[in-house]
């Protein structure tokens, strides 16, 4: 099955942590088919102060249902030492599961898609990058759900810095 998973890291080396994580994801059950670049962001949705964000969307081919492929990200996220703090605090490396196939499910332990899907540019930049005809679960086309257009690859994020 097609699912794809957001990566997000704002703690530490970043690059570092993206890099471990998708290492950890492949195994024989999760073929990674196509991985976005790199998108520094502003944290989304947080009140305090909180370091910049490193975020990558990727698209795997796994034989996993979609609860095994969960227990996976947590693993690998417990593996690389996320401390569990508030909701939304920072972390070194947090795994998303954001879309499998066409499943729709709103238990607690796993809602599908993603519930912020729609409207985390930060998701939703990469994931266009990677899939500009995927049709979103809702049915709508991720070309035409846009959000603020603020969300870039972390180059192009460092150069209008020095603008
Ligand atoms: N699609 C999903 N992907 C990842 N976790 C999910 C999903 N749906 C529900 N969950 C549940 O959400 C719980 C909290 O996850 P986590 O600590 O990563 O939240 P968060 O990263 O602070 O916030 P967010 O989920 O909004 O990114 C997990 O225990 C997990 O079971
Ligand atoms: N830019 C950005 N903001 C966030 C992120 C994230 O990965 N990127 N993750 C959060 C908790 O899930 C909260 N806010």
């Amino acid at each position: 099955m097609r699912a794809f998973l957001g990566l997000g890291s704002n703690l530490g080396d970043r690059g570092y942590y993206l890099s471990e994580a998708l290492s950890a994801l492949k195994r024989p059950a999760i073929a990674i088919l196509s991985l976005s670049r790199i998108y520094e962001t502003e944290p989304w949705g947080v009140q305090e102060q909180q370091p910049l964000y490193w975020n990558q969307v990727v698209e795997v081919d796994t034989t996993l249902p979609p609860l095994d492929l969960l227990h996976v990200c947590q693993e690998i996220e417990q593996q690389f030492g996320r401390v569990r703090k508030e909701h939304w605090g920072s972390r070194t490396i947090d795994i998303d599961l954001l879309i499998y196939d066409n499943v729709v499910s709103d238990s607690k332990e796993l809602t599908l898609p993603h519930p912020y899907l729609e409207v985390r540019e930060f998701v939703l930049a990469p994931l266009r990058e990677i899939a500009p005809n995927l049709i979103l679960p809702s049915g709508r086309p991720i070309s035409k759900v846009f959000g603020e257009g603020k969300v870039f690859p972390k180059e192009q994020y460092s150069e209008l810095q020095q603008d």
